[in-house]
């Protein structure tokens, strides 16, 4: 069982009214959540960890979990807003404006009883205190014993103190198994370099494997042993709202496909472990490209 740790909320995805009106619709998103959706639609056992409003947005999340076989009794129902975020697409790529401030999710305290063998965390929840300082805890807490995955999805311009975000990140990689970072959220954090030894620097430091994203360029995984490079997919592109959210759920849901997702299973990956999960990895986060808005692809739409 896989537990996604992080951020629910509502993407207010631009649009045109059928009066040619600006307006915008909404859609349940989130990048920790949309890679909750994505592992339901796999077929993995998955749950959810968020604080959720108990108001209609709330249940617009919790249903469309429910829709993708995502269990979300993890998540406590709290009496706070939703965030939103309001997304601008320039030549299809997002950029948001986020409103969180005393969110459901923001306002988290405490974490459930776990029973997933594997966790993933990420996103705007890991900004700031509150439910950052949740997630963090939870994470080093459960390194030692369970499989943990983290990306941090770096969105900068909602990082108000930019040196305990650096010092949080670093903490959560220090611990993590699996790391993915797209090539300028590595930039972000490690500065300027080549990609493959700054990746490697992170595998030095302990992640058993990071997993570098290139856009339409695809992915490279990198362990202590081995470097494999996985093209991405030939896709109509839409959006790429979602693109990494989907593509860690096709890699977590290939590792766990492959028995992969413990301790010992995942500091020794072989290459063509690490190639086949990567490869379910480009192939949804493909779909999802070719979609509007983050709608991963079911484990029954790709042949599964
Ligand atoms: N134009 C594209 N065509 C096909 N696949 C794509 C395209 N863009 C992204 N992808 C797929 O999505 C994966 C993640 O994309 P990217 O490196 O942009 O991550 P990201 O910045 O985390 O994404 P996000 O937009 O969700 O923040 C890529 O490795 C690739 O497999
Ligand atoms: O949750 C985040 O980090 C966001 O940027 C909001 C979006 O719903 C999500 O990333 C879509 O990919």
């Amino acid at each position: 069982m896989i537990l996604a740790c992080g951020e629910a909320l509502i993407d207010m995805l631009p649009r045109e009214s059928t009066d040619g009106e600006d307006c915008f619709a909404p859609y349940p998103g989130g990048a920790v959540f949309n890679t909750a959706i994505g592992l339901g639609r796999l077929g993995v056992d998955a749950q959810f960890f968020c604080g959720m409003s108990a108001d209609f947005l709330g249940d617009i999340l919790r249903g469309a979990l429910d829709a993708s076989n995502v269990d979300h009794t993890p998540s406590p129902r709290m009496v706070a807003p939703c965030t939103v975020a309001f997304v601008k697409l320039v030549d299809g790529q997002a950029t948001y404006a986020f409103y969180d401030e005393n969110s459901a999710m923001r306002t988290l305290a405490a974490a459930p009883e776990i029973e997933a063998n594997a966790l993933f965390f990420g996103g705007i929840s890991l900004v700031g205190n509150g439910c950052g300082d949740v997630y963090e805890a939870l994470m080093l807490r459960e390194s030692p014993r369970r499989v943990t995955m983290i990306d941090p999805n770096i969105r900068p311009s909602f990082i108000k103190d930019v040196v305990a975000y650096r010092k949080r990140i670093d903490r959560m990689m220090a611990a993590a198994d699996i790391i993915k970072l797209s090539d300028e959220d590595l930039h972000w954090l490690e500065g300027e370099g080549d990609l493959a030894e700054l990746a490697r620097g992170l595998v030095a430091k302990g992640a058993k494997l990071v997993c570098i994203t290139q856009g339409a360029d695809g992915v490279t995984g990198y362990t202590a042993n081995h470097e494999v490079f996985v093209p991405s997919e030939r896709a109509e592109v839409v959006d790429t709202v979602g693109a990494g959210d989907t593509f860690n759920s096709g890699t977590l849901a290939g590792l766990d496909r492959l028995g992969c997702l413990s301790k010992a299973r995942i500091a020794n990956l072989t290459a063509e472990e690490i190639r086949e999960a990567l490869h379910l990895g480009v192939r949804v986060a493909a779909v999802t490209v070719s979609r509007a808005g983050a709608n991963p692809p079911t484990a029954a739409e790709l042949g599964l």
